[in-house]
């Protein structure tokens, strides 16, 4: 038995033993319950791990076979089917708290089911379960391959895609359980941070070990964006929730930080999760998957350089512009907006260099629906890196702030950039992985144009209804007195809500033609002629 084996089910074993005290002491039901979710699975580990032991040969797996390197796929293939699962989830969970915008009976008048419970499980379940396992399952591939070697560690990547799941698990029950710190896009309570930081850190190293033993001198300009973001995530994990407990046995506890520096801390985490996750990490996927799916270098490799610096330099000043106008000193304010205009010209540089790669290689936009898929995602993303610059000056912020133009702009963002580089990733991932040739470029088809018809009609909707909202509200008439009561606004977006349910209704349908089209890759499809294994040379 190796060490690794042995101490994690060791390690494992004492957990499922305090998480069976916690269960039996803890003050609170919702507490209880994540104690025994984590006995359970602390028990169903420590017995995988021992079988695992006994069904494998006594040597672990040799890092090269015949000078070749040895991938190691089996936690991308399992990070990649949950992705999938996710993202069907949280769509479905989009779907039904925008049908309950515009009929509010669907609340059906239960806690676990109102639309401030069900808010956080979709934003959460999107970006951190559907994205998270996108961005760890395409990061091991990437920094395999881009490496010529193994991935780090034995058991190490699979503590790090379970144990992330489980955090989504842990995470995703508690906001239906109404347990919740209230801070956006960072609600889990301190045990299930405490978790998610044990388990960030394993795959910051797994990342890390992988690159240093790297055969290939150069480091591709993926793994830097992959590092960016794995790095960043974890100081914005730590800043934003240092928290005291009101009982280690209790699921309730206060934020160390507070008022306006609360506040401040909070959205310049929020604001570069939308940086590092939803950015940073998807460009990684843009630079390594656009080119070896067009088969053409990336368009300027030193643009993809200052493209990294630039970005991740200015990201981080950005965040006071989600605070304008409020108590947060007006210099910071202004700051905030400053940086936000400026990042402007290096989110439209990576753009550039996505759409450029495809110079002497765009006739294949009308036969490969999947490269399509990462065009038009660059597009979005190229689409939502101007507007957002835009609602930060603090006029325009005036009019779009608590209004659907920010939701607006968060879904030409989610569902056009993130949404569909994601898709375009697992289309090339799940065929490399099972070595398989994809079902059906038809289906592909479908799902692209269902699911942009979708787009289209969610964000349009958004734009209207925002601006709409926004000029109602600060509408006088000539006496002085507002010229609608906050009502007749409401009224004004049932049909919006309406358009905006049946475009995520379009998009969910894209999502389910996917799903079925790499199950049947998977369990139907032909084997692949042409093994997906050369390493990608970067162009300079
Ligand atoms: C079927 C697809 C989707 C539908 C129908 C949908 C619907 C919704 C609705 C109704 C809201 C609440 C809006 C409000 O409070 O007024 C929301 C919020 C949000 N969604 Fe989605 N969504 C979908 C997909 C996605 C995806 C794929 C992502 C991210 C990758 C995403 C990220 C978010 C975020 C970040 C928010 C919070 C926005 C804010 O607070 O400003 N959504 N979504
Ligand atoms: C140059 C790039 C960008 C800038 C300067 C920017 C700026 C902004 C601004 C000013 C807001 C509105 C704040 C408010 O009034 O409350 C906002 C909201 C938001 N943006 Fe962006 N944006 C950028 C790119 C993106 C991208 C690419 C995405 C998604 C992939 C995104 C996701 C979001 C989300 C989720 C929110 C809502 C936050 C919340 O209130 O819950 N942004 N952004
Ligand atoms: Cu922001």
């Amino acid at each position: 038995m190796t060490m690794g084996e042995a101490g994690l089910a060791s390690g494992l074993a004492v957990f499922a033993f305090v998480s069976f005290l916690g269960m039996a002491m803890g003050h609170d039901a919702a507490f209880s319950f994540h104690a025994a979710l984590a006995c359970a699975a602390s028990l169903i580990s420590v017995v995988v791990i021992g079988n695992r032991y006994l069904d494998r040969p006594a040597e672990l797996p040799p890092a090269e076979i015949n000078g070749r390197p040895n991938y190691y796929l089996g936690p991308i293939k399992f990070a990649s089917a949950m992705a999938m699962f996710w993202g069907i989830a949280g769509f479905t969970v989009g779907l039904i708290i925008a049908m309950q915008l515009a009929w509010p009976a669907l609340n059906f008048d239960l806690p676990w089911t109102t639309f401030g419970r069900l808010r956080p499980l979709h934003t959460s379940a999107v970006i951190f379960a559907f994205g998270g396992n996108v961005l760890i399952a395409s990061s091991f591939y990437v920094v395999q391959k881009t490496c010529r070697t193994r991935l780090a560690g034995d058991l190490a990547p699979w503590f790090v895609v379970v144990g992330y799941n489980f955090f989504i698990l842990i995470a995703g029950t508690g906001y239906l359980l109404g347990v919740t710190q209230s801070k956006e896009y960072a609600e889990p309570e301190w045990y299930a941070d405490l978790w998610l930081t044990i388990v960030w850190v394993t795959y910051l190293l797994v990342f890390l070990m992988t690159l240093v033993k790297r055969k290939e001198p150069h480091i591709f300009v993926a793994n830097w964006f992959y590092l960016a973001f794995i790095i960043t995530i974890a100081v914005l994990h730590l800043g934003n929730n240092p928290a005291l407990p009101v009982s280690f046995l209790g699921s309730k506890s206060y934020i160390a930080w507070g008022g306006v520096q609360d506040a401040m801390f909070q959205w310049w985490y929020g604001h570069n999760a939308v940086g590092f996750f939803l950015t940073a990490g998807f460009l990684a996927i843009m630079y390594y998957f656009i080119p070896k799916r067009a088969e053409r270098p990336i368009y300027s490799y030193r643009l993809s350089i200052i493209h990294f610096w630039a970005l991740i330099f200015l990201y981080i000043w950005a965040g006071p512009h989600h605070l304008h106008y409020t108590a947060l000193p007006d210099w910071a304010q202004t700051l905030g907006m400053t940086f936000s205009i400026m990042l402007w010209m290096p989110s439209w540089g990576g753009m550039i260099n996505g759409l450029m790669t495809l110079s002497g290689a765009w006739d294949k936009l009308r036969t490969d629906p999947v490269l399509r898929m990462m065009v038009v995602s660059v597009a979005f993303y190229g689409m939502s890196t101007f507007e957002g610059p835009m609602m930060s000056i603090k006029v325009v912020n005036s009019l779009s702030h608590y209004t659907d133009w920010t939701i607006g702009h968060v879904h030409s963002g989610a569902l056009g950039w993130v949404g569909f580089v994601s898709f375009g990733a697992l289309y090339c991932l799940i065929p490399w992985l099972w070595n398989r040739q994809l079902y059906s470029l038809k289906l592909v088809n479908w799902h692209f144009w269902i699911s942009t018809i979708g787009i289209v009609l969610y964000i349009s909707a958004m734009w209207v209804s925002g601006i709409l909202q926004g000029l109602m509200w600060r509408a006088y008439t000539s006496l002085g007195f507002l010229e609608y009561s906050f009502i007749e606004s409401v009224e004004a977006m049932h049909p919006f809500y309406i358009i905006r349910a049946a475009g995520g209704a379009l998009f969910l349908a894209g999502a389910l033609i996917m799903a079925f089209n790499l199950w049947m890759t998977v369990n139907a499809g032909r084997a692949s002629e042409t093994e997906g294994t050369a390493a990608l040379q970067p162009a300079e």
